[in-house]
């Protein structure tokens, strides 16, 4: 069963519609990302999950049950933003427990729990220190802390690692993922960053202007784009979409093995979509000229032209390259994506 279903869901502010005829389902125990730019709806939609603001139309079920009218501590979910929200004047302890002293649980077995969740977080030893006293990272944890300790099943986050500098928040991504897999959780994530996407999640909702663009496990998101917008927005550097020429019908571009066959009429109205990873430096491939070379260690990202048309290639090492060289470039026709010009949207092949 679906632990959250969403059906068509949309939030008016005034004129702005911030999301429209929103519909997912998340399983049971699955990490999903609601990934975007900023401004798409992330935040919005966690927001109407959450019952903090309510949905213009559509309805929310949170295992199973209708909760759409539900306020949100009968919505049993726990929660985690980007400002961590302890207080300040309380102890690491008192600020874990806050929630489940106020929502009036049995006292008995809060010791219990909150040994639990420290070893878990490795806080056992911060346990009498004010937020003041400690790291960003262990902030976080504390946050993380007192959304377990409810022992919800559903938990939402809100870009809770952006205010950790970029070791940190690797370190936290690791450590979220293991512990929402090891305590079963079902959570909805916001993030704008996709590598954390690409990362944490099973299920990767992108949105772009307050819709659904795509929804999909991040190797599909990554293989099979739905439009230029998703290609683009999963992979660092992001997709090369390059013109086709009117009228190039038939064999146009010359790849590593010979012409690469584009197929039927794709000439008119078409673009073409690359990965920067998936274009090779060859011998005989599609003449372009080198404008940029950055090496970052492991590799090393290539600015092109093939005409008029900029493009990024990586490849693996360092290259001895300088702008203004004269190379070739190829790739596999199974690496190649096609687009309509005037939707974005992805043509299947064949
Ligand atoms: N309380 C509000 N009143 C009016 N407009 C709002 C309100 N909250 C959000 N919006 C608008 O709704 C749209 C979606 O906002 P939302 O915060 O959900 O985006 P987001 O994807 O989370 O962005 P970010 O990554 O910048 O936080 C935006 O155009 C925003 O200006």
């Amino acid at each position: 069963m679906a632990a959250i279903s969403l059906q068509g869901i949309t939030k008016n502010w005034g004129d702005t519609q911030a999301v429209r005829d929103i519909a997912f389902e998340v399983k049971s125990g699955d990490f999903a990302v609601l990934l975007g730019p900023s401004g798409c709806g992330k935040s919005t939609t966690l927001r109407l999950i959450a019952g903090l603001d309510t949905a213009s139309a559509g309805t929310i079920a949170i295992g199973g049950r209708d909760v759409t009218g539900l306020p949100p501590p009968q919505r049993k979910i726990a929660m985690v933003f980007q400002s961590y929200a302890l207080f300040p004047h309380l102890s690491v302890r008192e600020n874990i427990l806050f929630g489940v002293k106020v929502r009036k649980e049995p006292a008995a077995n809060y010791e219990a729990r909150l040994k639990r969740v420290s070893d878990i977080l490795g806080l056992d030893k911060l346990l009498d220190r004010r937020p003041g006293q400690l790291s960003g990272g262990q902030q976080q944890r504390v946050a993380l802390g007192r959304a377990i300790i409810a022992d919800s099943p559903v938990c939402l986050m809100d870009e809770p690692l952006s205010n950790l500098d970029a070791q940190l928040r690797q370190e936290m991504r690791r450590e979220i993922r293991a512990l929402q897999q090891q305590l079963g959780m079902t959570m909805i994530y916001v993030t704008h960053d996709q590598t954390e996407a690409m990362s944490m999640a099973d299920q990767v909702i992108l949105l772009r202007n307050g819709s659904i663009e795509q929804n999909a496990p991040p190797a599909l998101l990554y293989a099979q784009p739905a439009s230029v917008f998703a290609a683009r927005f999963i992979g660092t550097p992001p997709m090369n979409i390059l013109p086709l020429a009117e009228g190039a019908d038939g064999a146009v571009i010359e790849g590593s093995d010979g012409p690469v066959i584009l197929p039927r009429g794709s000439g008119r109205g078409l673009q073409l979509g690359v990965r920067p990873e998936h274009i090779a430096l060859v011998e005989r491939g599609i003449a372009a000229v080198v404008e940029s070379v950055e090496y970052f260690g492991a590799d090393t990202i290539v600015g092109a032209r093939i005409g008029a048309a900029p493009l990024l290639v990586r490849v693996p090492g360092q290259l001895t390259l300088a702008a203004g060289d004269r190379v070739r470039l190829g790739w596999d026709a199974a690496h190649q994506y096609f687009f309509d010009s005037a939707t974005g949207l992805r043509r299947a092949p064949g």
